[in-house]
């Protein structure tokens, strides 16, 4: 497994000597102005900090200056996610087309710069490297190899990179039809939701061809802090599963332990206050919990793609006999959510679940 890591609280790589640097600007030419205001070789040669991180560079990824790099970057999908994810290629001055089911979210990316296509085969055939950041295993089914679907304009040289939370097998589907037509496959679920989309710090769980990930992942590091290469097609689904499966039942106990501590008499921003100073504190209790006491839901994950996660891992967990009781609660308390017309709230919602009706 590789893992690589930039700076959480700026977007300049920790080491600044890194010859990948000078290749991200070349195909990016308005790259921030710290990748491009001084020449490589006047750029310290030393790590910024001591380095826990393994630091981005050519050596780790293979990519030299000349080869492979996606000149036309294809983005499908403008969601919660898709949207922030293709403005920061944009951004940082990379060529982008882009493609939406409802054409009007494309909008705001083409009043940036980015050129449109009407389908995604048309993406795909006028781009080198095409991302897709879809709903569910049906959309990103469907987007790639269904009618118009990206792989009818994928061929030899070109890649495809499913940046959507789907299954294994659906994954591995993908993979078959692109690969199919001589073109590259890699799976790259994210961590990290809609700010840190916007804030370019999220983090690519990726799996498939090891050729194509060198290749993306400049893209990767302008759209993302860290990226883990796990392997063959499907590792990266699984453990975007796992961690999800993990979040969605923290969320829910959660919000159990909010409304119990209002019940006995406690102030619920006061736990919010405690559990943040111990052991179980998580960005995600604070992020949330205010929110939460004021029954408030903005959404940044949807909940019916909370439920969904729960649902693949769950499934998951059954192909390999794995017990999973706590997580199976969690996904039925999201049922009864959804089951309530909470979808497309914020998954933090859920906790409306628990709530005794009147
Ligand atoms: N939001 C988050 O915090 C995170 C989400 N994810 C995952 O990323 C993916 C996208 O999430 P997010 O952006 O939040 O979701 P959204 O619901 O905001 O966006 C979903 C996207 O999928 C498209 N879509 C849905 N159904 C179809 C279909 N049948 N055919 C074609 N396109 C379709 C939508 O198009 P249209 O606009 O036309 O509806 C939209 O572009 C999901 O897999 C989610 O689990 C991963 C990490 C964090
Ligand atoms: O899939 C959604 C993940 C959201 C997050 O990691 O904060």
């Amino acid at each position: 497994m590789t893992l690589l890591v930039k700076s959480s609280y700026s977007h300049r790589f920790l080491s600044s000597s890194t010859p990948a640097m000078s290749v991200c600007s070349s195909f990016c030419p308005q790259l921030p102005s710290y990748f491009r205001q001084k020449p490589i070789n006047s750029l310290p040669t030393k790590p910024l900090f001591p380095l826990s991180f393994k630091v981005f560079s050519s050596q780790a990824t293979g990519v030299s200056a000349k080869d492979e790099l996606p000149g036309r970057i294809g983005f499908l999908g403008m969601g919660i996610m898709g949207t922030p994810m293709a403005q920061n290629l944009l951004k940082a001055g990379c060529d982008v087309t882009v493609w939406n089911r409802t054409k009007s979210k494309c909008d705001p990316l083409i009043s940036l710069g980015a050129k449109y296509q009407p389908s995604p085969d048309e993406v795909a055939a006028s781009c080198d490297v095409t991302f897709a950041m879809l709903a569910d295993p049906e959309s990103a089914m469907d987007v790639a190899c269904g009618k118009h679907g990206a792989a009818s304009g994928m061929g030899p040289g070109k890649g495809y990179v499913d940046v959507s939370t789907v299954d294994g097998d659906t994954s591995k589907l993908i993979n078959g039809h692109i690969k199919a037509t001589g073109a590259s496959f890699l799976e790259a679920p994210v961590s990290g939701s809609k700010k840190p989309a916007e804030d370019g710090q999220l983090i690519f769980l990726a799996a498939g061809d090891k050729s194509l990930y060198n290749t993306v992942a400049p893209l990767l590091d302008i759209m993302g802090k860290s990226r883990f290469y796990l392997g063959d097609v499907g590792n990266g689904a699984a453990m975007k599963l796992v961690v999800n499966m993990i979040m969605g039942s923290m969320m829910a106990t959660f919000s159990e332990g909010l409304l119990h501590s209002e019940k006995v008499g406690l102030d619920p921003n006061v736990l919010v206050e405690v559990v943040s100073q111990g052991a179980i504190s998580a960005p995600m209790y604070s992020l949330k919990g205010p929110s939460m006491i004021e029954s408030l839901y903005p959404t940044a994950f949807p909940l019916k793609h909370q439920q969904k996660d729960l649902r693949l891992a769950l499934g998951l967990a059954e192909s390999v006999s794995q017990s999973t009781p706590i997580a199976a609660a969690a996904n039925e308390l999201y049922k009864v959510a959804k089951s309530h017309g909470l979808s497309d709230e914020d998954f933090s919602a859920v906790i409306e679940a628990l709530k005794a009706k009147k």
